[in-house]
This record gives structure tokens, sequence and C-alpha cells, in this order.
């Protein structure tokens, strides 16, 4: 039951989220030292590593590399084409990149996503609406990770999941049709999901995308409070005007990281130039060199 649209990516629900000890699904693989999953917190929550991605001639990505540690949220702030939704299904492991590594509290993305360590939210035109899912069902998809292959949720899982929409203010839409709930709404929906998860990283594409004023305060308050427990946010925009309220720092994204500050800095004219000016090398297109 996916609600992503048409991709392969259907094979598999969106990432369901993390792990309270004992119920880790996912098996691990022979882990180097350090990388075991009961202590991810002694590597960068996220690390990329010259990380290229390409779709046959057009590159999206090219040698980008950052890490970003834990209680943080961070905007990947880039204009249209400029490569955001690659790098989240790169570091999601649901695209190879043609080189570089993404490394998830010391795990491969893979591994990272299939220990529900990663939640993500798509774009809004990434998903179907119309899918005929409630939005408790949308959420209880954060605990699949954690059911067997019936998929039955248990005690802990129903319980998750209302703990989930309750902080995210959605208890009383629970029955609801997914499609019927406001942008806003469909949007803490989807955060509700990856909390249910307990996923450590958070990829977020587009959040705040036709979202109004008093949503985006919300889903800004949920995002740092998620933050201040040590979930790591990396949280993707095009608008600057709600970068400062939302990320306390940015990485300016043009097929590469051409910055990387506090909100505030990145917030100069001399670096926004650098990531939405004229310039040869604009946007993501076609590789030139
Ligand atoms: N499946 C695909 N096939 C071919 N080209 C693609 C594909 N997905 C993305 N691209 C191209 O890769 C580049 C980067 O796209 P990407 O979606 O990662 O950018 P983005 O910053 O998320 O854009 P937006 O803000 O518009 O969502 C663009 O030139 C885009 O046209």
């Amino acid at each position: 039951m996916g609600l992503r649209r048409g991709t392969d990516r259907d094979a598999e629900p969106l990432p369901p989220g993390t792990t309270p000890a004992g119920e880790r699904p996912g098996q691990p693989e022979e882990a180097p030292a350090g990388e075991r999953a009961g202590r991810p917190e002694e590597a960068p929550a996220l690390s990329v590593r010259g990380l290229s991605v390409s779709y046959g001639e057009v590159a999206a990505l090219r040698d980008v590399s950052f890490d970003l540690t834990s209680h943080r949220v961070t905007a990947l702030l880039g204009m249209n084409g400029s490569g955001k939704s690659s790098l989240f299904n790169a570091v999601s492991g649901f695209i190879r990149p043609d080189a570089g590594e993404v490394r998830v509290l010391g795990m491969s993305a893979a591994r990272a996503r299939r220990s529900n360590l990663v939640g993500y939210m798509p774009q809004s035109e990434a998903v179907d609406w119309g899918f005929p899912i409630s939005v408790r069902e949308v959420v209880m998809m954060g605990r699949y990770g954690y059911m067997g292959p019936g998929r039955h949720p248990r005690r802990q899982d129903r319980e998750a999941v209302a703990a989930a929409l309750e902080r995210v203010g959605l208890t009383e839409f629970a029955h609801r049709q997914i499609g019927q709930l406001s942008g806003g709404q469909r949007k803490r929906a989807f955060l509700a999901r990856s909390i249910a998860q307990g996923a450590r990283l958070l990829l977020l594409d587009e959040p705040l995308a036709g979202v109004d004023r008093v949503s985006t305060r919300t889903i800004a308050d949920l995002l740092k409070s998620l933050a201040a427990e040590g979930v790591t946010v990396l949280i993707s925009v095009h608008e600057i005007g709600t970068l400062a309220e939302l990320a306390e720092e940015a990485i300016l994204l043009r097929r590469r990281v051409v910055y990387r500050g506090t909100a505030e800095d990145v917030l100069k004219p001399e670096h926004l130039a650098l990531a939405f000016g004229d310039d040869a090398d604009a946007g993501a297109g076609t590789e030139e060199e």
C-alpha cells in the first residue's frame, strides 16, 4: 500500500519510523565497530561525501559533501531543479548515486532505511491524495517496520500512532481519508508518520509549500521540539521567507553545495546570489563540463 505516485519506490511504503530498543526490525548486516544499531549517536547523524547523481545526461548533483549533527534543523535551500529532491532520494537510499557515499548514523543509507531511522516527507505532488486510506492508516505506515509480514498492529503500534496524532494535533481527524485534509494538515499527518516511526533523521521535501502561516508556525514548532529531543531534521525550501523561522542553519544547493552557514548568514544577498543568481552554471541541467 503505497501512497507515492508511480515509481519503483511504491514497492515499499515510505520509510516508516525508528525503533524503540528491542523492536528494531531489519537484520543488522555485519556492523563495523561503532555502527551498532543500539549506539548510533556515536556517528554523525548524516554524512554525505562526494555525492553525484545524474539522470542520463542531466547532472542533478555533483560532488556534494556535508555532515549534519543531531539536535538541529537544517534547511536545504535552492532554486527549482537545484537537486534537493535528488539529494533526499539518495540519502533515503531510493536512488543509487553515480559516485559518493551517504552514511546515516554511521550506517549505509539502505541499512538506515531498513532500520527505520529515516523518516521522509515527500513533496505533495509525489503523493496520491485520492488513495483510499485514512489519516490513522497513513500514520500507522510508520509502524510497518516493526510489524510482521501480516502487518497486524500490536498495542504498542496503536499507542505510538495515537501519541503521534495527538502531538501533531490531528486526533480528531484520524478517521478522515487523507485527501480530505487541508494542505497543512496533510503535512502534519506525514510528520506524525515519522514520529510514530521514531525516525532519527527526518527528510522533509518542501513541507511548507502551500501551507498557511498558522500551519507553518505549528510545523516549525514541531520540528524544533523534535530536534530538541535529538532528531536531525533536513528540510528543503525554495522560498527564503520562512527560512529563519524554520532552521538554525542552511545549506545552499545548486547541484553542489555553494554555501553553508547560519540562517542569518545565508540570507545575506551575496550568499543567496550563489544559489539563486544568474550564473553560467545555473540550477540543474545538462552537464556542461
Ligand atoms: N527522474 C528524473 N529523470 C530525469 N531528470 C530528473 C529526474 N528527476 C529529477 N531530474 C532532474 O534533475 C535535476 C534536479 O531535480 P530535483 O528534483 O532533484 O531538484 P529540486 O531542487 O528538488 O527541484 P524542485 O525545487 O523543483 O523540486 C533537475 O534538472 C530535474 O529536471
